[in-house]
């Protein structure tokens, strides 16, 4: 695309040197992936400032540069007010705004994202429709995986991806919408068809300023839906009224809204829900009628991910028979709640949950069916969130027989400062601290025996750990088998 073609969609900027006949092969914001031809975007970032590598991006063959400050250069340049919303926009415009050709299905909240993407995602594969996935886990076109960085990439990554799920021809997509995302701007440029709020609780305070911000970001989502009206189909809010923060969400968007929920009067609701250790059984009561549901996934807080992806399936006017067939087919997501092993006479349970609220969800349906004692093996991640640390830390010695408290990703942060952050002031004692992940959860599988249960939280489908800037290979499921293996040998 030409360079003036590109900048075009730019309300206000200014260019140094010609501008007309400059061919733009990619945009790039890393200048280490510049290509001969390439627009470098420069974004001053958290670490460093993109506008420090404008000279490796001109060696590296930059055939224009984009800036939000005056920089001496002898190439094309584009001066404006912000490079990121530039980026957004141009990025959108460059891939011809892919997400107005599917409908998009953002999904945001603390908790459940992961798992009501992909009850999404099976929900509609049951009417054959071709599908694509961004979140925590990866990206999903069709069955072609490919790795994320984070759970809602950058806008460059994001219309990119959107413009290869066009040439797959997906018939939608659907994305995790993180909060960091909505307030760094990630999804400006998106086409957002229908949005969805799981709820609201303690996360990310390193990040947002207090609760109030957090939400505040969270909300950008649903004032962000239908704000263009390239598409012809009505928009929708799919949001959970049980969550107290669901009026706020409301009053954020001018769109039809979709409530569901089991304790408030909502357009979707589950009733007469059967908790079982294995199984989950609820009516499913919709404003199209009401089936019964007997699902594989465990705990109430599934039986709201499933009202959610309901809820997005009722806005393509999906038939309930083909919503229960799906749900009742999905066996678990991966790292959510996920038995590992198999004969050994207890049970190990890996579970992604890495919040307060998630770690006593998970608790709490494992001491609904728990026989005999409760293990559990947790730490929290480093650079993130240091208030969290005490509440999880409380959380799991409440329900547990004992705790071994060990490390998740530390990142830059002291391993053991953290787990001071954790241990500091409980009142309750019994717990070992030990750093190593490995041998946390070898030591966990050696105090098991018949009937008890282990949980080995917060790390879930992970299959690395983040010690300082290194990662090194680590699964919690494979550590796990090997213990059971190597168990009383
Ligand atoms: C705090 C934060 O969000 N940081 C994000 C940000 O990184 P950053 O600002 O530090 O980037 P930077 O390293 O300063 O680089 C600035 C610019 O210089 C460029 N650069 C850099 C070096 C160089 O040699 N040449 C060059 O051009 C970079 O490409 C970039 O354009 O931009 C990066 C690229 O988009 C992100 O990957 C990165 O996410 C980091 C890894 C992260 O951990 N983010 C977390 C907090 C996050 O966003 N989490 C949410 C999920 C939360 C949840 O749901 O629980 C998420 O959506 O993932
Ligand atoms: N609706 C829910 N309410 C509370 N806890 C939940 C809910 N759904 C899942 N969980 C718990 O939270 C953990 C993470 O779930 P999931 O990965 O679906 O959430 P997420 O919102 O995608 O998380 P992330 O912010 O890391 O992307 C699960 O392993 C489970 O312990
Ligand atoms: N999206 C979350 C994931 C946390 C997972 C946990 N294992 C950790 O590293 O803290 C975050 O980036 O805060
Ligand atoms: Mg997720």
């Amino acid at each position: 695309m030409k360079l003036n073609e590109i900048i075009s969609i730019l309300p206000f900027y200014k260019a140094m040197y010609a501008v007309e006949d400059v061919f733009v092969n990619e945009i790039k914001m890393d200048s280490r992936e510049v290509n001969q031809g390439d627009l470098f975007i420069c974004i001053n970032g958290f670490t460093v400032d993109g506008h420090e590598y404008i000279d490796q991006a001109i060696a590296n063959g930059a055939a224009a540069i984009l800036v939000e400050k005056a920089v001496d250069t002898n190439i094309p340049t584009i001066l404006v007010p912000d490079s990121s919303r530039a980026l957004a926009m141009i990025a959108a415009h460059f891939y011809h705004y892919p997400t107005t050709k599917f409908p998009l299905i953002g999904i945001t909240g603390t908790n459940g994202k992961t798992t009501i993407t992909y009850l999404v995602e099976k929900i509609l594969n049951e009417c054959n429709w071709k599908t694509g996935i961004i979140g925590t886990i990866q990206m999903k076109i069709g069955n072609r995986l490919f790795p994320v960085q984070n759970t809602t990439p950058d806008s460059l990554f994001l219309q990119k991806s959107f413009h290869k799920m066009v040439e797959y021809n997906v018939d939608t997509a659907i994305m995790e919408v993180s909060s960091h995302a909505l307030d760094m701007g990630r999804t400006y440029g998106c086409d957002f068809d229908v949005a969805v709020f799981s709820n609201l609780s303690q996360d990310h305070l390193d990040y947002h300023k207090d609760m109030n911000d957090y939400l505040r970001a969270k909300s950008l989502l649903f004032s962000q839906l239908g704000n263009t009206y390239r598409k012809t189909h009505p928009k929708f809010a799919v949001i959970n009224v049980d969550d107290p923060s669901h009026d706020m969400i409301k009053r954020s968007t001018a769109q039809h809204i979709i409530t569901y929920g089991c304790n408030t009067e909502a357009a979707i609701m589950a009733t007469d829900v059967e908790l079982k250790a294995n199984r989950t059984i609820f009516t499913l009561n919709t404003q199209v009628g009401e089936i019964s549901v007997s699902s594989m996934l465990i705990g109430m807080f599934n039986v709201y991910n499933m009202l959610a992806a309901v809820g997005v399936a009722m806005a393509f006017h999906i038939p309930l028979g083909t919503i229960k067939s799906a749900l009742e087919k999905i066996t678990g997501i991966s790292g959510r709640f996920e038995p590992v092993g198999g004969d050994q006479p207890f049970t190990t349970i890996v579970d992604y949950a890495h919040t307060p609220d998630s770690l006593e969800n998970v608790l709490q349906v494992i001491k609904e069916f728990a026989k005999k004692n409760i293990y559990v093996v947790v730490g929290c991640g480093g650079d993130r969130d240091k208030t969290k640390r005490p509440q999880m830390a409380a959380i799991a010695l409440k329900y547990a027989n004992k705790v071994i408290f060990t490390s998740d990703n530390p990142r830059t942060e002291d391993p053991s400062a953290i787990l001071e952050d954790m241990v500091n002031g409980q009142m309750e004692k019994h717990y070992e601290i030990i750093q190593d992940r490995r041998q946390a959860i070898y030591r966990v599988i050696n105090l098991a025996s018949d009937d008890d249960v282990v949980l080995i939280a917060g790390k879930g489908h992970e299959t690395y750990q983040l010690i300082g800037h290194t990662k090194y290979q680590f699964d919690d499921r494979e550590i796990a088998r090997q213990a059971i293996l190597s168990k009383g040998k």
